[in-house]
């Protein structure tokens, strides 16, 4: 927990500033918040992620929360303007932000002095929306999800472990890594599903609207951060672009491969390798870990169809705690074209049946898949 009497200045209120702003005042922390845009600023004010910062007041804490294109710059200005304050930032690259810092420190002309770095520290959290501003945040949104803290040589400890505080009272778990290593891990697990995700979804500009209209979960699962900000997207593939591309070599060729196989998939071996595709993604996702970077853990799902009117959820939801059961995840699909939806409820396996049967002597109408 930061120690409560410390004041935090979040400089970028937008979704990330916001959302930690909101998570910070819920811990009970003293937050201030400034933005270039008014509108920004005045939006997170409103939603309760802080107040109004009034130049020329010191913060002990200061994150960065802008884009990356303007990090280094705006770290280099806290460490001046807050001259005892440790100075972290979110963005989602860090190498390149802390090459520009060393540049900015080197120059003679800048202010910056290389002993100002002690008190920056680089970090991430791996914790997003595919949304933008303050509108989207969410002081929950860090909850259970890594966040990377990238000390540097000079790093402080000091700063740090306040950097690490700050993380862990917004209920993430703490990953500590070079900057080179959160680069390549990033281009790995973040980079490449929103390249993909990107791709994926662009095919669909010109479809038809009669084959929109069958869209599944398949689909949504594997494009909703398609809908994510280009200005953003543009600064982070472009400031990690080496380890990007590296990935893309390998899905090229594995593209390659598959092309050549289904334009002949009934020939000798055609069957195998498209097997062995599927094989290799069973593998990979099998890795991908669950809750508090815990082993994955796969939920069984309980869906429930739901009229589209107000309070179903919440009517399911109390349902479902009288029966006792953990909900571990949750889901809302609206069927096309129908007044009903489906809420998709994720508990233990062991639960499921127990579950379905509770919900369907209540009176919903429930599918197991
Ligand atoms: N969106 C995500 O899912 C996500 C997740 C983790 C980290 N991040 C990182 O968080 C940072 C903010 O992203 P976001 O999604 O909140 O974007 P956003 O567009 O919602 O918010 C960015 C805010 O920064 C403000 N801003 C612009 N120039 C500024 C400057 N010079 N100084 C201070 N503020 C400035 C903008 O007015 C805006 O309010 C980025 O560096 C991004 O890489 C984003
Ligand atoms: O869940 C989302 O919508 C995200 O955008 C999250 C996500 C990610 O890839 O996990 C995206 C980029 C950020 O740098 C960190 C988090």
């Amino acid at each position: 927990m930061v120690e409560p009497q410390r004041t935090v200045l979040i400089r970028g209120t937008g979704l990330l500033g916001a959302s930690i702003g909101l998570g910070l005042r819920a811990a009970g922390q003293k937050v201030w918040l400034s933005d270039p845009s008014p509108t920004a600023q005045r939006i997170a004010q409103d939603i309760g992620a802080g107040t109004i910062y009034e130049a020329g007041d010191q913060a002990e804490i200061v994150v960065v929360a802008s884009p990356p294109e303007v990090t280094a710059q705006e770290v280099a200005d806290a460490l001046q303007n807050h001259p005892t304050a440790t100075v972290l930032d979110i963005a989602s690259v860090k190498g390149k932000i802390l090459s520009q810092l060393n540049a900015l420190a080197a120059d003679a002309q800048h202010p910056l002095q290389q002993q100002d770095l002690h008190r920056y520290v680089g970090t991430h959290p791996m914790a997003g929306r595919e949304k933008s501003g303050p509108v989207a945040a969410r002081g929950e949104l860090f909850t259970s999800m890594p966040w990377v803290i990238c000390a540097h040589e000079t790093s402080s400890e000091e700063a740090v472990a306040t950097a690490t505080a700050l993380a862990r009272s917004l209920g993430a778990s703490v990953h500590r890594m070079t900057a080179t290593k959160h680069d390549e891990s990033v281009a790995l697990i973040s980079h490449l599903p929103q390249v993909a995700a990107s791709l994926v979804a662009s095919r669909l500009q010109d479809a038809e609207t009669s084959a929109l209209a069958l869209s599944g979960n398949g689909l949504r699962d594997v494009t909703r951060i398609a809908a994510s900000d280009p200005n953003l997207w543009v600064q982070i593939l472009s400031g990690n672009a080496r380890p990007v591309v590296e990935i893309l070599y390998g899905l090229r060729e594995d593209i390659e491969r598959l092309i050549g196989t289904l334009e002949e998939p009934e020939a000798p071996g055609g069957q195998a390798d498209i097997a062995q595709l599927i094989a290799e993604g069973n593998a990979g996702v099998t890795r991908i870990p669950g809750k508090h970077g815990a082993p994955p853990q796969s939920f069984a799902v309980v869906t429930v169809i739901i009229d589209d009117k107000p309070g179903q959820i919440a009517a399911v939801l109390n349902d479902v705690s009288t029966v006792g059961v953990n909900v571990e995840d949750l889901r809302m699909e609206h069927s096309a074209g129908h007044q009903v939806g489906m809420l998709e409820v994720s508990v233990l396996p062991g639960r499921r049946d127990e579950l379905a049967e509770a919900l369907t002597e209540m009176g919903w109408k429930v599918v197991l898949s």
